[in-house]
């Protein structure tokens, strides 16, 4: 059996081992997708929503994202904060200001330490695509508001890339809607969204709080979802619907979201805790 160290945290209740890839090379261990099944089951395993790889690109830290289904996904919101917290603990980054790699690009991370001694993260996300044509089967320039049907219900949904793949869905209220029923049948609509969709339910409340639940791709229902969060206020504010700050209520907490003008960077703040250290007992491939 071999012995790999991890560390787990959560944002929000977003749940990831994280481990060092020269741990992994060290134990000739190749297929995160199988690595991340088996550690993030949740009675088998150590439990989690997925894991974080830390790898080094041009002598910058990268953070690599597998579900607990074992896909790999381009970006996590929660796990990067989560990552950064990893890597302060770690003594990898000195700067409370640094950079993180990811697949869809560099994210700039602003880290504090709040009165009561929880760490946080302001995370530069990127840019939000709103142009699809090349990420979904659409011919449409961006899909917003647009009206698909699954299994005979009509739904209005919208797709914008923030990291990852990403549809929202308004509820007048979210205690009422099936979200992990609709959920599935949005993340498997294949004839839409090719390689799948997170769906991300979104309730405003008023110009400056919105709530949103997540049925996340490869994962189900989580607590939170950071680049979930963060499209879902893009998508309030780009419809004129709240202003370009605003609380996001995920089921596990709040997360801010600023996105200050339309084609633009977005902003996202949030905490991460860590919970626990140890070595995770694996069969190997
Ligand atoms: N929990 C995440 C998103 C993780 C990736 C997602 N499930 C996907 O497949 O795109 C977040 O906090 O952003």
């Amino acid at each position: 059996m071999l012995k790999l160290k991890f560390e787990k945290y959560h944002g929000l209740g977003n749940d990831f081992v994280i481990f060092d890839e020269k741990e992994l090379e060290k134990n000739n261990i190749k297929d995160y997708s199988k690595l991340a099944e088996k550690v993030c089951h949740r009675r088998f395993g150590i439990g989690g929503d997925g894991i974080l790889i830390l790898k080094y690109v041009d002598e910058v830290p990268f953070m690599l994202y597998y579900n607990s289904d074992g896909s790999q996904a381009p970006m996590c919101g929660n796990g990067i904060r989560c990552f950064a917290y990893y890597l302060k603990n770690n003594s990898y980054v000195a700067e409370d200001k640094f950079t993180v790699k990811t697949i869809p690009g560099d994210m700039i991370l602003d880290t504090y330490t709040d009165e009561k001694g929880t760490f946080f993260a302001r995370v530069n996300m990127g840019k939000p695509v709103f142009n699809v044509k090349e990420l979904i089967n659409t011919d449409k320039d961006n899909f917003i508001n647009e009206k698909i049907t699954i299994d005979g219900e009509e739904i209005e949904i919208s797709f914008i890339f923030m990291g990852t793949d990403h549809s929202m869905i308004f509820s007048d209220d979210l205690s009422k809607t099936d979200i992990e029923g609709t959920g599935k049948k949005i993340e498997n609509f294949t004839e839409l969204f090719p390689k799948k969709v997170n769906a991300n339910f979104v309730e405003i409340k008023d110009r400056n709080n919105i709530k949103v639940t997540t049925w996340e791709r490869g994962a189900g229902l989580t607590l939170a979802c950071g680049t979930g969060a963060t499209a879902s206020a893009v998508l309030t504010a780009y419809l004129g619907k709240t202003d370009s700050k605003v609380n996001v209520e995920v089921p596990g907490g709040i997360l801010v979201i600023e996105y200050p003008e339309h084609g633009k960077e977005a902003f996202m703040t949030g905490p991460s805790e860590k919970v626990a250290e140890g070595y995770y007992s694996y069969e190997g491939e």
